[in-house]
């Protein structure tokens, strides 16, 4: 059954749901602020990279299922089903979650709404957060319009937005419990096709669905951290934590994905989600259940600077006048995102104690340099490893991986790499006469 869909907000999560949403056959609105987003998603081409969602965008755009506007009248009029999907960022100079972007949807969307609606959320929000918009909902929706509230969390990986959407582990939906069920039977009908193909539907209240997504997000935090954690020990007792992610991930009960050590997590989701999740627990008087991400958060960013201290030790204990290449700068391969990324984030800071740091990464340069324009940018590996000192490999692109270590060596000026990653092979690399240090192996 085809079901008139609007987003609000189409950058990662809004533009892949709004594509995915048509590719599953719905009448799908697109809607933003940023006229110059939308004007790039209109002619076809996105505004940022996610493999396999442009073919997408294109596809759905030319069987009319997809389009784009900036108004929330003709999103009011066209849609039925309306997905929250705009930013919730860590507010400036805080922990907590700015939800400025969620409010506003609510307050310029509600009053325009002339018949029976349904306003799914997909923004990662606080706890607390769903009940209050559908308070205000209730407030700004004209007299005798039912328009229902309800909480979809959003649990895609950037990288697989595509696949994650189309083919979710499972399917969140926080509902008010003092109503008759509408909401679980849209969000039915929306996700048929997925449905169909027995993916797990778990229907709960606002709050716990708000929860799901926050205790997820932390506990991938904390699992990244916990091995981050054994690194630090590892380096200190010169055992292999790499190896040692192996052995202990045969264990089922822990498994294997996502025990990677390295420089630690990044993203426009993880370190502010943990950060936003102990906020709103002190606010309601549980801030004592979280306190061990606090420990998540500093395991995470001393790892950014053990790989500062590491660069600095192989230029002879000072970083001035040194020669950095550092390859990567997205927070991981496969995207373009450079929020909060672990490689930006270093490169930054050895620069500052004075080395020059030429970067590549295959596709986020240009946000790079928006962010970050004093840095040196290089259209290629060999071009930023040009002179290197050393080579710093912080993004585990397949091309970095893939690496012959003298493809390099004729344009270096010591043969010295560390694998922020631990994503190359350090048998290769040594064989190939180049020092290899990488964190937590020895
Ligand atoms: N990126 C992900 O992989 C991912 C996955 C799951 C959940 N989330 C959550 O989804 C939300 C969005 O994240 P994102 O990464 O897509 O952010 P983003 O910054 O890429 O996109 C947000 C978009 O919202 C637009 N916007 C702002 N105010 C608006 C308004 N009033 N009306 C319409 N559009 C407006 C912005 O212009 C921007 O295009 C966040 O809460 C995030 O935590 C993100
Ligand atoms: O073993 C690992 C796995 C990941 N990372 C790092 O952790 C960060 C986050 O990676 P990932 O979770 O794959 O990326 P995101 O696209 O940010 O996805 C997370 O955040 C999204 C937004 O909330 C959620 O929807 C996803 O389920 C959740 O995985 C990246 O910097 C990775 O390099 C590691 O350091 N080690």
């Amino acid at each position: 059954m085809t079901c008139r869909i609007a987003v609000f907000g189409t950058g990662y999560l809004g533009a892949t749901h709004a594509a995915c949403m048509a590719e599953l056959g719905h009448e799908v609105v697109g809607v933003d602020v940023d006229s110059a987003k939308l004007a790039k998603l209109e002619s076809g081409e996105l505004p940022f990279y996610e493999p396999e969602l442009a073919e997408l965008l294109q596809k759905n755009i030319k069987d009319g299922r997809l389009r784009f506007s900036s108004s929330y009248a003709d999103a009011a009029d066209f849609a039925d089903v309306h997905f929250i999907g705009v930013g919730t960022p860590q507010k400036r100079g805080e922990f907590g979650a700015d939800l400025t972007y969620v409010n506003s949807v609510i307050e310029e969307l509600a009053p325009l709404l002339s018949r029976p609606a349904v306003i799914f959320g997909k923004s990662t929000v606080p706890v607390g957060t769903a009940m209050k918009l559908a308070q205000r909902v209730k407030q700004l929706a004209p007299a005798g319009v039912d328009v229902e509230v309800a909480w979809n969390p959003e649990f895609l990986r950037e990288g697989f937005a595509v696949a994650d959407t189309l083919h979710p582990d499972r399917i969140v939906l926080g509902t008010d419990k003092f109503r008759a069920g509408r909401a679980e039977e849209v969000a039915r009908k929306v996700y048929e096709q997925p449905l169909a193909e027995g993916i797990p539907f778990l229907v709960t209240d606002l709050s716990t669905a708000e929860l799901v997504k926050t205790a997820a997000n932390a506990f991938l935090a904390t699992k990244i951290s916990f091995i981050n954690a054994m690194s630090e020990v590892c380096e200190a007792a010169g055992a292999d934590v790499s190896f040692l992610a192996d052995a202990i991930g045969y264990d089922a009960r822990i498994g294997r994905r996502f025990l990677n050590a390295g420089i630690g997590f990044g993203g426009g989701c993880l370190p502010k989600d943990i950060r936003a999740f102990m906020a709103r627990a002190g606010e309601i008087g549980a801030d004592e259940a979280l306190t061990f991400l606090r420990e998540v958060d500093n395991i995470n960013m001393r790892r950014r600077t053990r790989m500062v201290e590491i660069a600095r030790q192989s230029t002879g204990g000072s970083l001035i006048g040194a020669r950095v290449a550092v390859l990567g700068a997205a927070f991981k391969p496969d995207s373009d995102d450079v929020r909060d990324s672990p490689a930006l984030n270093i490169a930054g800071q050895i620069q500052l104690q004075g080395a020059s740091v030429s970067v590549f990464d295959p596709k986020a340069m240009d946000n790079s340099r928006r962010i970050f324009p004093t840095l040196n940018y290089a259209t290629s590996v060999e071009e930023a490893c040009e002179g290197a000192d050393v080579v710093l490999v912080l993004t585990e692109w397949r091309e970095f991986r893939d690496l012959e270590p003298n493809e390099i060596a004729g344009v270096v000026r010591r043969k010295q790499v560390i694998d922020g990653r631990n994503c190359l092979d350090p048998q290769k690399w040594r064989s190939a006469d180049w020092s290899y240090r990488a964190l937590g192996r020895p």
